[in-house]
């Protein structure tokens, strides 16, 4: 420190603190940046670095940025991942003796924004904190710009790594004591800032003081778990460090179990493109944007926290039906409904900053314009019908709240809260008083500039103001020699006019100034008594708020499923799927009108456990697929379906393995990704689950591939039972269909009409006869010498096959399998014949005759291996 000046020790002092942090140090009207900081962040925000004298030989690197529009630089360095340290003057430089006092007034993280500029409107930020303890962990997620706190316990890592995911968090807090595989699996499945919370580290009793302290009722599952104190504890600190004020929104904590709801993991979530879609991770063209009709910010962000977790329940999943009903059949009221939507700000985002202490007079006319809305939609809700009174509760209109903020605020207020006009005269007394001074003050003024021109003939006189002189008679050069001697006294000499003074004059400007600046302060405090007066009662506003967002979120759903022809499904307990008629929600809306061919499917663990489909390329298998765990999924968020009829089981978890997401984890083959995700599917599915898996195996050799495919369609008959749609390419596995019993054969159906291939896009029982393969090359404009070799390399490998398989007395299809190792193929083929022989069917010469030509067929295997 030796040799710097007292300013930059200080700044060095406070840097020390926040070393993690981009310090932005108040000096004047700029915020500056020093050092490494102002090499880093003059590089990210592409402003000039410079230097200044530090007291040292060697000059500071420095840059810099206005502080009335800082929160645009500041908005970029958190995007780009930095935390940023707002260090601001604590007084009055020109009052300050010595150095200014300067404090760091709140840290901005990625987790922790509140600024509009910084949020997206339908997307909640969440910042999560996850810490260890065995096998366990415990997770908590705060959105603080809304208020909401919730906490999980999981029990272990798939669990944990599939529930942070699904929050897409934007800054991750973790206990040092986290294992680093998980912290590696979780950065590498979500793109936030993860870093230990070392510095929020807390014992179990400070975390408790903690949590006691902010919250009036801490639930007894938290308190009594000493991972959910330390997780929620950790996360509480880490927000009031970088915050440093109130959070009185932060009300309460909600805590959930991962089992009540649906599980998507993140293949899911990326192969169904739930949110974003795979190809260019763009919200158009997810089944999220296809979703989203709300009006509201806050019915958008709810909508996708639906998306996110639908319900298990079936009572839950059927009160939002019936509600999505109600509206759906009456769309002039979901007209009505939106439209007073559309007047309601976000009550959620409102509050929190009320609560918070940042929000200006616009934004409590904001929230007083929302509440008048409220009373509009507890009539549309109550006539919508019983499900809406139980799902949105418009029981308390916050309307005492509206009335207040109506009584003290103008209706066009400016954003600054210190500079005055934010009163609504009438509202204080005395305020009124200061305001009518000023009034007279200045009539009196016109009334002086009007005395003074009638008095000295000039009729150009006039009173101006500036912040130095204050009021002053202003009279051109020209007509200086009008005036009479001794009554002025002169102030400014400007290039064609001189200023003048009156005693009078400044007499009355002290009164009025006097009166403007009481008046001002007086206003400011009178504004920050009310915000907080209506930040005691953030907890009525957010509850009001989750009714609108449920309200909003319901005729979101409403208008999809009246505009797009979709039917209530039918929930059931059992565990059979049946669907009639089912479109990709998606897919459908991009063809022209009526080009979709609808499809229907049957699942059930008795029979029809197992689809496998196949059919040549672009027949329409992954849409097929898609679709059935879309309408699936959308049934059990409380939406209509895309189908004539659907009936719907409860469905515990979705597993997808679809090849298209390959490129989404980095570092990793395409076949091992494939594995990674079969693997995932297979060993945690239960017979609720539903499992898509796209051409297992096709990333290996053929013999691997169809190896694979044919263990892993096994595994799941066998031991799974979960309800399946396996689609592939290698036709040899139809066969299992006859070694499985639950395993059937469906084909997207093609047809070859004057050597065109047509594709129908209709499932069909059966199993397809051929690839199509080449002609899809063709299709896709391939050289026709390599087409024309390739259908006669095809029609000698189809000879080949049939050579081999010649021999074989089987009268089955033919198996790729058979002809590669035709001996093992064929005494497992002998052992399942043997295992089906009904003896007490049988004469016992019949059955000798059996044994006679089995031995046949293995002795004949013998001779031709030999
Ligand atoms: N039911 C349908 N009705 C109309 N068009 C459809 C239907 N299903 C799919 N399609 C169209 O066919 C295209 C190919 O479908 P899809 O990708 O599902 O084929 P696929 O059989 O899985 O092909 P691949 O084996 O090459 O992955 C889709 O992009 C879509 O435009």
């Amino acid at each position: 420190m030796a040799g710097y000046t007292p300013m930059m020790k200080q700044y060095l002092d406070i840097k020390d603190e926040y070393e993690d942090c981009l310090l932005f140090f108040r000096l004047g009207d700029f915020y500056e940046l020093f050092f490494e900081d102002a090499k880093k962040a003059s590089k990210e925000l592409e402003i000039t670095l410079t230097s200044r004298d530090g007291g040292r030989e060697e000059r500071v690197p420095m840059c810099g940025v206005p502080y009335h529009s800082a929160n645009t630089y500041i908005a970029r360095l958190v995007k780009a991942g930095y935390k940023v340290a707002i260090c601001e003057q604590m007084e009055d430089p020109a009052q300050a003796k010595g150095v200014v006092r300067r404090e760091v007034v709140q840290v901005i993280t990625p987790g922790t924004v509140t600024d509009d500029l910084m949020l997206e409107e339908k997307r909640n930020n969440f910042l999560i904190a996850v810490c260890q303890n065995g096998q366990t962990y415990g997770l908590a997620a705060t959105d603080i710009s809304t208020g909401e706190l919730r906490y999980a316990t999981l029990t272990d890592r798939n669990a944990l790594i599939d529930e942070v995911a699904a929050y897409e968090p934007a800054e991750i807090l973790m206990d040092g004591g986290t294992q680093s595989e998980v912290k590696q699996e979780i950065e590498r499945y979500v793109s936030a800032l993860v870093h230990d919370f070392e510095d929020v580290r807390l014992s179990s009793d400070q975390a408790r003081e903690l949590l006691e302290e902010q919250f009036d009722d801490v639930p007894s599952s938290v308190v009594e778990n000493d991972l959910a104190v330390k997780t929620v504890g950790s996360l509480l600190l880490y927000v009031k460090k970088t915050q440093k004020r109130a959070l009185r929104h932060l009300q309460g904590i909600t805590v959930y179990e991962a089992n009540e709801y649906m599980v998507l993991d993140v293949y899911a979530r990326r192969n169904l493109e739930l949110t974003e879609t795979i190809r260019d991770k763009k919200r158009q063209g997810s089944l999220l944007s296809l979703l989203d009709h709300t009006a509201t910010a806050m019915g958008g962000r709810l909508l996708k926290k639906w998306l996110d977790k639908p319900l298990l329940n079936r009572r839950g999943i059927e009160e939002r039906l019936t509600a999505v009903e109600a509206l759906a059949k009456d769309m002039l009221l979901t007209k009505d409904v939106q439209e007073i939507l559309k007047g309601v700000y976000d009550l959620e985002r409102l509050a929190a900053r009320i609560a918070s202490g940042t929000a200006n007079a616009r934004d409590l006319v904001a929230l007083k314009r929302s509440l008048h809305m409220l009373p509009q939609l507890q009539k549309v809700s109550g006539q919508a019908g019983d499900a809406f009174t139980r799902l949105c509760d418009f029981s308390d209109l916050c309307s005492d709240i509206a009335e207040v903020i109506d009584r003290a605020i103008v209706d066009e207020p400016p954003v600054s809260v210190k500079e005055g006009g934010v009163i609504r005269p009438g509202f204080n007394e005395e305020l009124d008083e200061l305001l009518e001074a000023k009034r007279s003050g200045k009539a009196w003024l016109a009334r002086l500039e009007q005395k003074e021109r009638e008095a000295t003939g000039i009729k150009s006189l006039k009173i101006g103001y500036n912040r130095v002189f204050g009021y002053y008679l202003e009279v051109t050069k020209a007509n200086l020699h009008l005036l009479p001697a001794g009554r002025y006294e002169r102030k400014q000499t400007l290039a064609n006019a001189e200023r003048f003074i009156t005693p009078e004059l400044k007499e009355k400007e002290a009164l009025i100034l006097e009166a403007e600046e009481r008046a001002v302060e007086l206003e400011y405090e009178l504004f920050v008594q009310l915000r907080e007066n209506v930040s005691q009662q953030v907890e009525r506003l957010q509850q009001v708020a989750h009714s609108v967002a449920t309200l909003d979120v319901l005729q979101s759903l409403a208008t999809v499923s009246a505009r797009y022809g979709y039917v209530r499904p039918e929930m059931t307990d059992g565990l059979q799927l049946t669907i009639k008629g089912g479109r990709h929600p998606v897919v459908e809306q991009v063809l022209d009108d009526g080009a979709f061919t609808p499809n229907d499917t049957v699942l059930n663990p008795q029979k029809e456990q197992i689809a496998l489909i196949t059919g040549p390329n672009m027949a329409g298998k992954s849409t097929y697929m898609r679709q059935v765990a879309l309408i699936v999924l959308m049934a059990h968020i409380g939406c209509f379906v895309p189908a004539t009829k659907a009936c719907i089981p409860l469905v515990d978890r979705i597993f997808t393995r679809i090849g298209a997401a390959d490129d989404l984890v980095g570092g990793q083959s395409t076949f091992m990704v494939e594995m990674l995700e079969t693997r995932h599917a297979i060993t945690q599915a239960t017979e609720r689950s539903l499992i898509l898996l796209d051409e297992i195996g096709r990333g290996t050799s053929t013999y691997d591939g169809m190896a694979i495919a044919h263990a892993v369609i096994e595994y799941i008959h066998e031991n799974v039972k979960a309800k399946t749609l396996f689609s592939t390419h290698y036709h040899e596995l139809t066969a299992l269909a006859e070694q499985f019993e639950r395993v059937t054969n469906v084909h997207a159906r093609c047809e070859e009409r004057e050597g065109e291939l047509l594709f129908l896009h209709r499932i069909e029982s059966g199993r397809a006869d051929r690839s199509y393969g080449i002609h899809v090359a063709e299709l896709a404009g391939m050289p026709k010498s390599v087409i024309d070799r390739a259908r006669t390399v095809l029609t000698e490998l189809e000879s080949r096959q049939q050579t081999a398989a010649s021999g074989l007395d089987t009268g089955e299809q033919l198996s790729f399998f058979l002809s590669e190792d035709p001996e093992r193929a064929r005494e497992r083929e002998i052992v399942s014949e043997l295992k089906k022989w009904d003896l007490l069917n049988h004469t016992p010469l019949e059955t000798v005759q059996f044994i006679e030509k089995l031995q046949k067929k293995l002795m004949h295997s013998a001779i031709e291996t030999e």
